[in-house]
């Protein structure tokens, strides 16, 4: 049977290297794929556009060759269809939690190779405000503000220490604020320093701090942190190495499908999604449970 392929290249995030890469990755899929697209992002918006286009055109596989940026953007076009293309990841960026939660390998030679001979791992994906779709995390609170404003730049040059470094501002000024989490199992209402809310066990490259978490488990992991200063951090750390981080006495842990998260009248309160800036407080989150088929390096 003719099957089909579309390539999404982010030029910006594969440097100089990517025309090198498109040709390796249509040798690569030749002999599977009997028809392969390639179509370069010129900015953003391009991977999502490209991506639903490939869905609604029943392409059968779209390989996303980018950092997390561009990952998320693909997935946000094929998301909202009920059976979409599978997908191959090229991880290019800084810090790629998504494909190393997925032991997908960091140099793109070995990556392209792994398009053809990886797993199929269906992964869950987080839908917020039903229109908006993420793989990773997100976050709420001044941290996580900062987490998105961390300078491009500095990523490369000091990975994901430049996350560290982001937060550490943030440590100086232990501000909480009121938060309260609807699920189905459970209601809390409390202050809060952050929010972190994951589907996968990276997390600004480190894979430790989430370790509990369970790909496909059909659940949101909730990290809500109360107080974010050094004390608390210093007492955090061993947690945090030990990827046990729920255990600690400052976080309230809960795993749930869906969530309402609100905070009080008058606070506003930003939320960051896959590294982006996220809409406001309140929030609807559901997860969409192993919804979209990824080629991974796991067994
Ligand atoms: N041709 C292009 N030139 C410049 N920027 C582009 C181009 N195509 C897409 N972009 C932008 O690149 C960004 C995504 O970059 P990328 O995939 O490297 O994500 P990232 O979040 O910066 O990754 P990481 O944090 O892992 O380094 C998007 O904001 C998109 O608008």
């Amino acid at each position: 049977m003719k099957k089909s392929a579309l390539v999404i290249i982010n030029p910006s995030s594969g440097k100089e290297q990517a025309t090198e890469y498109e040709e390796q990755i249509r040798e690569t899929l030749q002999d599977t794929y009997s028809e392969i697209t390639v179509k370069y992002t010129e900015g953003e918006g391009d991977a999502t556009r490209f991506a639903k286009e490939a869905a609604e055109n029943n392409y059968d596989f779209v390989v996303s060759l980018g950092g997390d940026g561009t990952v998320n953007e693909t997935v946000n076009g094929l998301a909202p269809f009920n059976n979409p293309p599978k997908l191959g990841i090229i991880p290019m960026g800084t810090v790629n939690d998504l494909a190393r939660s997925l032991n997908i390998p960091m140099k793109p030679v070995d990556a392209i190779k792994l398009l053809v001979s990886g797993t199929e791992t269906k992964i869950d994906i987080g839908m917020a405000n039903d229109d908006i779709y993420f793989t990773n995390i997100l976050g709420i609170g001044s941290a996580a503000k900062a987490i998105h404003h961390v300078d491009s730049a500095e990523k490369s040059k000091i990975g994901p220490i430049a996350y560290l470094k982001a937060i550490g501002k943030e440590i100086m000024d232990d501000h909480t604020f009121p938060i309260k989490f609807e699920m189905e199992e459970d209601i809390w209402e409390g202050d809060v320093s952050v929010v972190l809310i994951s589907l996968i066990d990276s997390l600004g490259g480190i894979k430790t701090i989430v370790n509990e978490v369970e790909n496909g488990d059909g659940n949101f992991h909730i990290f809500a942190v109360k107080h974010l200063n050094l004390t608390e951090l210093a007492k955090m750390t061993p947690s945090i190495v030990m990827g046990k981080l729920k255990e600690s006495e400052n976080v309230q842990y809960f795993k749930t499908g869906q969530v309402n998260i609100t905070t009080s009248a008058g606070e506003t309160q930003e939320s960051d999604i896959d590294g982006e800036q996220g809409p406001n407080l309140p929030l609807d989150l559901k997860v969409l449970q192993q919804h979209i088929t990824i080629i991974s390096n796991k067994s």
